[in-house]
């Protein structure tokens, strides 16, 4: 263990510095000076750590001002974790612990409920309290071998960029809180995912509208293939970004992708997992869910903030134990009814760890699947079942914003 460390907030001195220190842990290069001319703008005052060792920066964190949706609708604040990294000539001394204590720590005591983060590796996070809260599909379809079942309905139109980025951030804010787990995105976000991709990629912006105005959009980018005999490769779609408001405005956006002309394969990342295009089409095996995985990594700053602002469905009330090592005054038991939760001086009926409870929060998996996988020791009777028919998502949650 490193004994020397200092966890200091970083400013603009070493904004550029922590950028180049992260960007090498994941092999790439610092930034060019026309890239920081961007990137610069995503560090703000108070927002960044990082961790000092014989007077040299070894470790950065950083977190973006956000709000996090719960089951039920209501928005809590959020901050989203992202660009961490520990030169790797000082890994494994417990550089990461030591930010992470200090960031949890500050995120709490700034009011966040909760932080969220995208795992780099699945292995990294659970022990400081985050847990896998909602999951994400990638899907293929192979456009040359089906047809949308229904015309489209409303009208998509072809936005040009400059216009459709203020366009889509505004629908964006508009639409999203509805889903549990769909989190408020930060001008840095548009600017460093949007912004900087309009120039490079080429990017595509459709908007849907139905009868009470715009309710939709998609941004895509088609990659042209190739007929070279022996090098034949399809042109193919991808997906980036597709909202809704309403089953139209989506079956619209989607029929719209699914017959842009001379495109072979559509292809659509990070997207929810109930999520039915395959009932969209004429030949469902034409659509192949090609990977899924992990999405939003949560971590429950304040559990009882957490728990009181989620709803439940009906059912028996339970009372939860928890147990945080980092934050220990959400140490405790928890009553939670169909009415609310609120602190308890109950015995518990049976305790978790608190990456444990923010697994299930959201709804994504259920207490009964974490105890049959020894996350923690099932209690006797039926509180487990009682918690889970608690918790139970009326939809999957699903984030939808890579950070
Ligand atoms: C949200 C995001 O930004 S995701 C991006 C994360 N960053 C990266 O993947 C970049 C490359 N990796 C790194 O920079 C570093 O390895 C980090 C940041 C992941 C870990 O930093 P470290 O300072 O090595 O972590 P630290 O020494 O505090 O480790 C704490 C514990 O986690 C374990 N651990 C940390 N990282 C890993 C890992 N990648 N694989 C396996 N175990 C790990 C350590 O072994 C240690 O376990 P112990 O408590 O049982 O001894």
């Amino acid at each position: 263990m490193v004994t020397d460390l200092d966890i200091r907030v970083l400013d603009d001195a070493h904004f550029r510095a922590a950028s180049a220190l992260f960007r090498g842990t994941l092999h790439y290069a610092p930034p060019t000076d026309e890239a920081w001319e961007t990137v610069r703008t995503t560090y703000h005052a108070g927002q960044a750590l990082g961790a000092f060792a014989e007077g040299e920066l070894v470790g950065t964190v950083q977190a973006f001002p956000s709000a996090l949706t719960v089951p039920g609708g209501a928005v809590v604040r959020m901050s989203a974790v992202s660009r961490v990294g520990v030169r790797a000539d000082w890994t494994r001394r417990g550089v990461l612990t030591a930010m992470q204590r200090a960031q949890l720590r500050a995120m709490r005591d700034a009011g966040d409920v909760a932080a969220t983060l995208r795992a780099s590796e699945s292995v990294i996070y659970g022990r400081f309290g985050y847990g896998v809260a909602t999951r994400y599909r990638e899907i293929r379809v192979k456009r040359v071998e089906t047809r949308v079942r229904v015309p489209i309905a409303g009208r998509v139109r072809l936005v040009d960029g400059e216009t459709a980025l203020p366009l889509c951030r505004g629908l964006f804010d508009r639409l999203t809180p509805g889903r549990a787990g769909s989190i408020a995105r930060w001008t840095g976000w548009w600017t460093s995912n949007v912004q900087r991709a309009l120039k490079e990629d080429n990017l595509k912006f459709a908007v849907a509208s139905g009868p009470d105005g715009d309710d939709g959009y998609a941004i895509y980018k088609v990659t042209p293939g190739s007929w070279e005999t022996g090098n034949e490769k399809p042109t193919v779609l991808a997906v980036q970004d597709l909202w809704a408001a309403t089953p139209r405005a989506w079956a619209d956006l989607w029929a719209f992708l699914l017959g842009v002309d001379l495109v072979g394969e559509v292809l659509a990342e990070g997207r929810p997992l109930d999520e039915p295009v395959e009932w969209l089409v004429t030949d469902r095996r034409a659509v192949r869910t090609v990977d899924e995985s992990d999405e939003t990594w949560l971590r429950l700053l304040d559990v009882e903030a957490a728990l009181a602002a989620r709803t439940y469905r009906a059912g028996e009330p339970v009372v939860i134990g928890v147990r945080d090592r980092f934050l220990p005054e959400n140490d405790g038991a928890y009553r939670i009814t169909a009415q609310g939760a609120s602190r308890t001086s109950d015995e518990p009926d049976f305790v978790v760890d608190v990456d444990v409870l923010a697994a299930a929060y959201l709804g994504d998996v259920t207490f009964g699947a974490l105890a049959m996988t020894g996350r923690f020791e099932e209690a006797s009777g039926d509180a487990v079942a009682r918690a889970d028919a608690l918790f139970a998502a009326a939809q999957t949650p699903w984030c939808g914003t890579f950070f």
